[in-house]
């Protein structure tokens, strides 16, 4: 599954690479490679794919299933002697290297054989460093109809490539040859030569006129015109067309007798003067076609038609910036001026042509070397980075050859045939460019060159499937493949020169034009689509072929016919059936582009459904890795957080326990001090958080009870006051201060009931504490909880003080109360009067209160005794007594739990009398 996701995901990013490819669409070879290469991860059985080490670009038809081999119509009577279903010829020619591109070579270009290349990609190139990310290999492998090494003279290539292309177009068929390659290269010099090194153009005008020589016919009433047509001139017309031939004959004499570096400098007519200039090109170097005696053979005139006579006639013009422009409309008398741009037609046939282009007739190979020297003085060249006299143009040069027969009547049809050499300017990256007129020239060059190779690839994809609906071949895209668009439809045929340098550093561009190449090796020669004019027609011929399956051999077979046909000798019933079945035949392709787009939808959104499957399951699984990951982690540092928590609070309580001891110590020593009974240690000897624990757990055990204890005193007492007041009775102030002593007991109450909540409050912040201290929670959860226990003690302690002072205060009423009754108690006898008990007046009562208080009940003495201790012990010992003995054990409590004595704010009994 992996490995089919990895697969899946490297076929689409090779896909992906491959769309970005200069030609513009993705060739088979680029489908095979990319599925190869894909299939490698599921043999390799590796995350990445492996690619093979060589990729083998150009794998030739022969390879491939008989199915799949182009099914080419064959033209009735054979009219392409060479076979209509030969491949097209693509020949490599390489260039030497040059001194200075010796220096750094690295040997990245070999030739195998004679067909087969192998390219190996420099360190430093582009290529390599693909090749090192594993997207596409470091050695590659091209095959050509031939390869020419560096060493190749001009005679030999001459020999290998163009020389049956002149005798085809004696023949009567027409023949296109265009170099290509990356600037700098040797598409100029393969093509016209320097110097004595003549190239394939002067060769084959040479060896044409060679050929037919004693057949050349002389007049020059018969004149090419748009694509395929002669016109007859009148006798104005021969006079004109021989003014200017012989002017541009003249202008080459004059320039070739004073040139001596003469530069020339015309308008473009885009945007004021061109940039362009003319230094002395290759072709200045020689005055005449200089051939070597044994270069041309004159074998061939003897294959030529009996009794025909040949009209040679030649153009040249150029596209430079998208722009026509015609070479041979030159006067040197008018410098600088406006270049004309020619305008590009269709004919009756739908097949395009230049013009008003100017075609010369030429009676020689001398006269045609003097026309094309005269036309290259007007071509644009510039002098760039790689080349100091670079083409800035494509320029096509055209030869007609009219075939006459003399005898024949003027209705006869006359024959055509053409030879076309294309020199097209060389590709290369504009970013290099640092002139803007530079870089504006490239970036039309390599958009013509880039329709070109796409018009190549659809050409190949359509002959190649036959069964698919075809692909629109974009000749309309530029001027360049409109005007070679007729060699490529079956009206002739095409041969390609591959140049190349050799240099390491131009190794990317020239593995691009390597690979430009190699798509045009699988193109077949023959009508693979049809002109327009001829498809309408076959439509109107054959509707219902169109639809029917397995009509393709017929159809394919009624092309021939169809092809010459013209649409405008239908009659209007005709065209307006012509119009409906266009109409009709408009809705079936929609339709099947629909379905098509429909599929190509649908295959791309269960491709991009599938890897974004596999991306969510490897995000999946590195998520739940990640997860574990940092689980694990900080489950590590919880614990390692819980170690120092703990360390730290253990640390904390033992420094707690240590204060308390030492407070416990302080508090021990002051009670020695005061002579007050020692305690019991608050803190045990176990760890200080258990000592703690259980100290805090006694001392609210031991309050809890002190607190019960002294709660049952106080009910009693205030029972027993309640008593004693319902016996005595005592009227005014002793009303008053029972009353005092009845609302104080009752804030007592209410403070011990007080304290008894806060101690259960306690308690349960005690427990809540320990609780936190067990379960290792957050230090400031547990700090918090022991300080407010801490808080909650110290408020407890005041409160507990508070309730002393009102202890004290009751007391001190109480003592009051006493003095008060004492005092009745010893008023004289003569004022008693000896009542019964309950009956007597205030004082009499009182009096009998104090004679009779040897009759009081037992139980009361003790309660009254610890109210109001005897003041006659003035010593201090028997005061101190005293005081042990009025204090309550919850006042004991309180004085055990202060480390120092509270400020007393009991007030002396002798203060209490004075205040009293
Ligand atoms: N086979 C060869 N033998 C010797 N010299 C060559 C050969 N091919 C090219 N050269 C030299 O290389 C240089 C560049 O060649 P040329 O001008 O033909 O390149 P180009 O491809 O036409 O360049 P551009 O596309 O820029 O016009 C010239 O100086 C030419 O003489």
């Amino acid at each position: 599954m992996g490995e089919r996701r990895g697969r899946r995901t490297f076929a689409l990013k090779e896909s992906m690479a491959l769309s970005l490819s200069p030609y513009g669409c993705r060739s088979d070879e680029e489908e095979d490679m990319a599925v190869f290469e894909s299939t490698a991860a599921e043999h390799g059985g590796m995350a990445r794919p492996r690619l093979p080490e060589i990729s083998v670009i150009s794998p030739g038809l022969e390879a491939r299933p008989t199915f799949l081999q182009p099914k080419v119509a064959v033209k009735p009577g054979g009219g392409e002697p060479g076979g209509a279903s030969e491949r097209v010829k693509v020949f490599l020619r390489i260039r030497p290297l040059t001194d200075s591109e010796r220096v750094n070579e690295q040997g990245c270009v070999a030739i195998q054989d004679e067909e087969t290349l192998l390219l190996k990609a420099p360190n430093e190139s582009q290529n390599m460093r693909t090749a090192e990310r594993g997207i596409t290999q470091s050695i590659h492998k091209f095959s050509f109809s031939k390869i020419f090494g560096p060493e190749t003279t001009q005679q030999q290539f001459y020999e290998g490539t163009m020389k049956k292309m002149v005798t085809d177009v004696l023949k009567g068929e027409n023949r296109l040859l265009y170099t290509y390659g990356v600037t700098n290269s040797g598409k100029t010099y393969t093509i016209q030569g320097s110097g004595r090194e003549t190239g394939l153009l002067p060769r084959a005008l040479v060896s044409l006129f060679r050929k037919v020589q004693g057949r050349l016919y002389g007049a020059m009433d018969l004149k090419p015109v748009m694509s395929q047509d002669v016109r007859q001139l009148d006798t104005g017309e021969i006079e004109a067309e021989e003014i200017r031939r012989n002017s541009l004959l003249k202008e080459d004499e004059n320039q070739t007798s004073g040139r001596a570096g003469t530069t020339t400098v015309w308008d473009s007519g885009i945007g004021g003067l061109s940039s362009t200039t003319h230094t002395a090109t290759q072709l200045e170097d020689t005055n005449s076609v200089c051939l070597d005696p044994d270069s041309l053979s004159l074998s061939g005139g003897s294959d030529l038609e009996e009794g025909v006579q040949f009209s040679i006639w030649v153009s040249f013009y150029e596209i430079y910036n998208e722009f026509l422009y015609d070479l041979l409309d030159a006067s040197p008398s008018q410098q600088p001026r406006k270049r004309v741009t020619l305008r590009l037609s269709d004919d009756k046939q739908g097949n395009p042509y230049v013009k008003d282009l100017t075609w010369i007739q030429i009676r020689s190979a001398e006269e045609a070397w003097r026309i094309l020297k005269a036309g290259h003085r007007n071509q644009s060249f510039a002098s760039t980075h790689l080349n100091q006299n670079s083409s800035r143009s494509h320029s096509i040069f055209s030869i007609r050859v009219l075939h006459v027969h003399p005898e024949a009547t003027s209705g006869q049809a006359m024959h055509i045939s053409e030879l076309t050499v294309c020199d097209l300017a060389g590709s290369e990256r504009c970013k290099e460019q640092r002139n803007g007129e530079r870089m504006k020239e490239a970036n039309n060059i390599n958009t013509s060159l880039l329709t070109l190779g796409r018009c190549i690839a659809a050409l190949r994809h359509n002959q190649n499937n036959k069964s698919r609906p075809p692909q629109v071949v974009p000749f309309r895209d530029s001027k360049l493949t409109r005007v070679l668009q007729g060699f490529f439809c079956g009206r002739g045929t095409s041969c390609m020169v591959v140049n190349i340098n050799p240099c390491t550093s131009i190794y990317d561009e020239t593995l691009q034009a390597l690979k430009f190449s190699a798509i045009a090796t699988q193109l077949v020669h023959g009508p693979s689509t049809k002109t327009r004019v001829a498809y309408i027609l076959s439509l109107l011929r054959e509707p219902a072929a169109n639809n029917a399956e397995g009509s393709l051999i017929e159809e394919e077979e009624d092309e021939s016919d169809v092809e010459d046909g013209d649409i405008t000798l239908l009659n209007t019933e005709s065209l307006l059936q012509a119009i409906d079945v266009l109409k009709r035949e408009v809705w079936r392709q929609r339709e099947e582009k629909e379905v098509l787009e429909a599929n190509v939808r649908e295959q791309v959104v269960s491709e991009m459904m599938e890897v974004i499957k596999g991306m969510q399951e490897g995000f999946t699984e590195t998520l739940e890795a990640e997860r574990a990951l940092i689980e694990e982690r900080y489950e590590d540092k919880i614990s390692n957080l819980q170690k120092h928590l703990k360390k730290f609070y253990n640390q904390e309580l033992k420094e707690r326990d240590q204060e308390i001891e030492a407070l416990a110590a302080a508090l021990e020593e002051k009670r020695k001090e005061d002579g007050q009974p020692t305690t019991a240690p608050l803190v045990e000897s176990e760890g200080p958080r258990r000592s703690h624990r259980i100290s805090s757990q006694t001392e609210l055990n031991r309050l809890r009870a002190e607190l019960d204890q002294s709660r049952a005193e106080l009910l009693t007492k205030t029972q027993e006051l309640v008593n004693l007041r319902m016996k005595l009775e005592v009227p005014g102030s002793a009303g008053a201060l029972t009353t005092a002593a009845d609302r104080k007991l009752q804030e007592g109450q209410r403070n011990l009931r007080q304290l008894r909540l806060d101690l259960q409050k306690l308690g349960v912040d005690l427990q809540s504490g320990e609780r936190a201290c067990c379960r290792n929670t957050g230090g400031n959860k547990l700090r918090h909880t022991l300080t407010a226990a801490d808080e909650t003690l110290a408020k407890q302690s005041q409160i507990l003080l508070e309730l002393q002072n009102d202890l004290t205060l009751v007391k001190a009423d109480l003592r009051r109360k006493a003095e008060t009754l004492a005092g009745r108690a010893q008023l004289p006898t003569t004022f008693a009067t000896p009542t019964t008990p309950g009956s007597c007046t205030k004082r009499g009562c009182v009096g009998t209160t104090a004679t009779n208080s040897e009759n009081r009940p037992p139980q009361k003495r003790p309660f009254f005794q610890s109210l109001f201790p005897t003041r006659t012990p003035s010593s201090k010992y028997n005061r101190r007594a005293a005081e042990e003995t009025s204090l309550t054990p919850y006042s004991r409590i309180l004085r055990s739990r202060q480390p120092s004595p509270p400020p007393s704010p009991i007030p002396t009994p002798r203060s209490i009398r004075g205040k009293y």
